[in-house]
């Protein structure tokens, strides 16, 4: 790969040992997947955050670094809501490590906003055409699909590694010619809102690393997108895909395949919510204003009989203090810069009931635990339930 004088320096360690490690971890990306060179990121999403998934090793890594970030840069969700982590259940030690974490990647500049969505929050920090190098699967997803700006699935290191220099190799999703329709889906159904994410869930299943081109009855909305790609990237590691006339025309001959309303019907009725079910988490990937709108009406005069988690970012939570306050009037807990995938909060629990196909994929392996599936308005019916 070629490197201009300045990053040549970086990576002699002429400008620090922060620096010569970061270049390190992109130039071996990049000499492995052929990158020419490395190009600027307008933004990072750094993954790797929950002390649940990193542990000590990755603590001590980051700990380790200097300097600052060179572009703005957002951390994924932590193992806790960084306030209300007691709640949560959460022990002093975790809690006391998990803060350590942020605290550690906050000195390097990158915001302490946890979020799997800062596109909900941060609309400036990716637009079409921008090369990003963003990290969480979903957000990766929603970047190249509903935004149109570029970025490979980083990993957490080299996410971090990118924001430091402000670069990342051009390769993978950056280059057009990786991104061209491999498959068409055609949705034989009329769809919705809670179909979305069992569709992204069957979809990424068939078509793997593919990207598939998706055709519908009609156009998804934001909410809807992002839970299609959430699922497929989970499911799959579908990391891009399109779902809309205007985008480039799968080769002729390429594969379709069908989904109907029967393959939806079946996926939901094999994981039904039963009688086990003894927590409910909504908020993967995290809600939007919106949702939190639908979830505010849907519990209006309820309580909650078993825990009801809703996750979100703190920029969302924040923006509207009087949703979450009547959604809390229910006993609902409005949870902030964490997931129920993340966060080890979720481990004393038996059967989560979700409405997120991303979830329902990663429960039950993330977590080792039973996971159900239902839209919002069904899961609000099973935390509200009595007996
Ligand atoms: C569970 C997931 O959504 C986020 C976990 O990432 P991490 O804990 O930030 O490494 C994984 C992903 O799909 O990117
Ligand atoms: S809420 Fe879902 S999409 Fe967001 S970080 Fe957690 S698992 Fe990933």
């Amino acid at each position: 790969m070629h490197l201009s004088r300045e990053e040549e320096r970086a990576h002699q360690g002429e400008l620090g040992d922060s620096l010569r490690k970061a270049m390190e971890i992109l130039v071996a990306l990049g000499d492995i997947y052929g990158a020419d060179r490395l190009i600027p990121v307008r933004s990072v999403q750094v993954a790797g955050v929950s002390f649940k998934t990193i542990g000590e090793a990755g603590l001590e890594w980051i700990s380790d670094l200097q300097g600052k970030v060179a572009v703005p840069a957002v951390l994924n969700p932590a193992g806790m809501d960084l306030h209300r982590w007691r709640e949560m259940g959460i022990d002093e030690s975790f809690a006391k490590k998990q803060l350590e974490v942020v605290e550690a990647y906050r000195r390097l500049g990158v915001s302490p906003d946890c979020t799997c969505t800062p596109y909900q929050i941060r609309p400036d920090f990716a637009r079409r055409g921008d090369h990003l190098a963003w990290s969480e699967s979903s957000a990766v997803s929603f970047a190249n699909s509903v935004i149109g700006a570029r970025t490979n699935r980083e990993g957490g290191p080299s996410a971090l590694a990118a924001a430091l220099v402000g670069k990342t190799p051009r390769y993978g999703y950056h280059l057009e010619e990786n991104r061209v329709p491999t498959i068409n889906i055609a949705v034989d159904a009329d769809l919705k809102p809670s179909d979305y994410g069992i569709l992204g869930f069957i979809v990424g299943r068939e078509v793997g690393e593919g990207v598939p081109q998706f055709i519908f009855r009609r156009r998804p909305d934001i909410d809807e997108l992002k839970a299609l790609g959430a699922a497929m990237a989970a499911s799959g590691s579908v990391a891009l895909y399109y779902f809309e006339e205007g985008g480039p025309e799968a080769p002729k001959g390429a594969e379709e395949i069908e989904v109907t309303a029967a393959d939806l019907r079946a996926v939901r009725e094999e994981n039904a919510p039963d009688e086990e079910v003894d927590i409910v988490a909504i908020g993967c990937p995290h809600t939007s204003e919106r949702e939190l709108e639908e979830l505010a009406r849907l519990l209006e005069g309820k309580k909650v009989e078993r825990e009801l988690w809703i996750c979100t970012a703190r920029g969302i939570a924040e923006r509207c203090p009087r949703l979450v306050e009547k959604i809390e009037g229910s006993g609902a807990r409005v949870l902030c810069d964490t997931c129920m995938v993340v966060s080890p909060a979720s481990d004393r629990y038996n059967k989560m009931m979700v409405n997120s196909g991303k979830a329902l994929a990663y429960v039950p392996t993330l977590c080792k635990m039973k996971a159900a599936y239902g839209s919002a308005a069904e899961c609000v019916e099973a935390a509200t339930r009595r007996g």
